[in-house]
Formats: structure tokens, sequence, C-alpha cells
């Protein structure tokens, strides 16, 4: 996936300027900046639900112009239909390719089985935890086997304990799945857990200020969040957010 010299204004406000970044296949990639760098605004123009006012956005090659398949996106929160069983809303991401039926219910089940959900398939969304919530949304971005994993503050609403679980969660889909992830957070801790690059954004315009380059080992369980190592490259991109505030 590529950005090449990204700009978005509305109106007279610069939300981002300049930003040009590659991320190669099966990379984890992190972008944190202050409240109002832009991270929402650059995800949604890479997942093509906005427009860039200059540049170009490629995927596998080809030209951003709207949504689609190989661009899994999640939110924060409150993006399954209420309506819908875990199953459906699973199977949901998988309207936009042809597959037959068995094909459709093996894909939903083994990505079920992937999050921690097999036997939930029958439940509602208001029958889960929040957690429980993000896995179906993460299942069903990840159904379509999609060339990049995008996500916008995906635990942002979850307390402590269960973000640092649902960290430690994605870094084993990303091992188990081989995804291309790219994700955005203001949590630098996070950031630093999750990513093997961090790139930090400025704020008015959001531009990158930095890209780090996380030498952590690949195998990362929550004691890592207390070693010295990780520390130091926590405190190196609080500082860094921190100066470009
Ligand atoms: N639709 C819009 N119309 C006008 N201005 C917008 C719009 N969307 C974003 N902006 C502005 O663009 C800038 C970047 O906003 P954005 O939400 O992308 O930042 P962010 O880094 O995701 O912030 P936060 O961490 O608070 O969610 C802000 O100044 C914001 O006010």
């Amino acid at each position: 996936m590529r950005l090449n010299a990204i700009g978005r204004d509305f109106g007279s406000t610069k939300a981002l300027e300049n930003i040009s970044l590659e991320v190669r296949p099966g990379e984890f990639v992190c972008i944190v900046g202050a409240s109002g760098s832009g991270k929402s605004t650059l995800l949604s123009l890479i997942a093509g639900l906005d427009a860039p006012s200059t540049g170009t956005i490629t995927v596998d090659g080809a030209r951003v112009h709207g949504p689609g398949p190989e661009r899994g996106l999640v939110f924060q929160t409150g993006a399954l239909f209420p309506w819908k069983t875990v199953g459906e809303n699973v199977a949901f991401g998988l309207r936009l390719l042809r597959l037959n039926r068995a094909e459709r219910r093996d894909r939903v089940a083994w990505y079920l089985a992937e999050v921690g959900l097999r036997g939930l398939e029958g439940r509602l969304p208001k029958e889960l935890s929040g957690g429980q919530r993000q896995r179906v949304a993460i299942a069903r971005a990840l159904v379509c086997e999609p060339s990049v994993l995008l996500l916008d503050e995906p635990f942002g609403a979850l307390d402590c304990q269960t973000k640092d679980d649902m960290q430690v969660f994605l870094r084993q889909v990303w091992k188990d799945t081989g995804t291309t992830i790219l994700m955005v957070t203001h949590d630098v801790e996070e950031a630093v857990f999750l990513a093997q690059r961090v790139i930090v954004l400025t704020t008015k315009p959001g531009r990158i200020a930095a890209e780090l380059d996380v030498d952590l080992p690949g195998h990362r369980d929550l004691l890592l969040k207390r070693e010295p190592d990780f520390l130091k490259i926590r405190a190196e991109v609080d500082d860094l957010v921190r100066a470009h505030m």
C-alpha cells in the first residue's frame, strides 16, 4: 500500500499535508499523533470513504477511488448491525465476494474460531461484552482476507484490562493470518506494543514528524510493557508526540 504526497483540506483547515508512506505486505504499522493530527482523516482516505485534496493512494498497485473488499475497516465502536447475529455480522463482510454457500460457511466459521468466538455465532451484539463485539468487527473485516486491515482506535472504548487482552489477541491474529495492518491510535503504549514501525504525526496540519522501527521481540506478551527496552521506546515516542502537538 502506498500513499503518495497526500493532503486533505477542509475549507481553510489543512488536516493533512504531504503524507507519503509505504506499508509493505505483512507489515504491522501504527500511526500515532495528538488529537486533531488527522489520524481518522487519513484512515478514511485509505478506506475510500473520503477523497484526498492532493496526492494518490494505491493498494496492490490500483488507485483507491472508493471502498473495496481488499481494505477491511474497523472503527472504535458501533459498527455491528444490532439486529444481526454474530455469524450474520461476520458473513456480511463477504457480500461483495463471489463465494458459494459452503465456502461462505467455512470462512465465517474459520474466522469466528480465529477470534475466539466459536459457539457464539447465534448471539446478538447486545449479548456480548465490548471486547467480544470488537472481535466480531475484526472477524467481519478479516473474512474477506483483505490486503490491508485498517483499524481506527479499535480498542479506544474498552477498559484497560480488556484493552491489554485485545492487544495480545490482535498480535496473535496478525501472526496467524499474515495480514498487513495499519492502525491509528493516540495510545503510544499500544502502538509500541503492537507495531513493527510507528509513524508520528504532527498537528495542524498533520504531517509525518518521525518514523521509528520498534526493535522488540516478535513474541510479545504483556510483561514486555514493563521491560526497560519497551519503556525506552515508549518514552521516545511520547516525547515525539508531545513535541509535535
Ligand atoms: N469533515 C470535516 N470537516 C471539517 N473539518 C474536519 C472534518 N474532519 C476532520 N476535520 C478537521 O481535521 C483535523 C483532523 O481531524 P481528525 O479527526 O482526522 O484528527 P484525529 O487525529 O483523528 O483526532 P482524534 O484523535 O481527536 O480523533 C481537525 O482539525 C478536524 O477538526
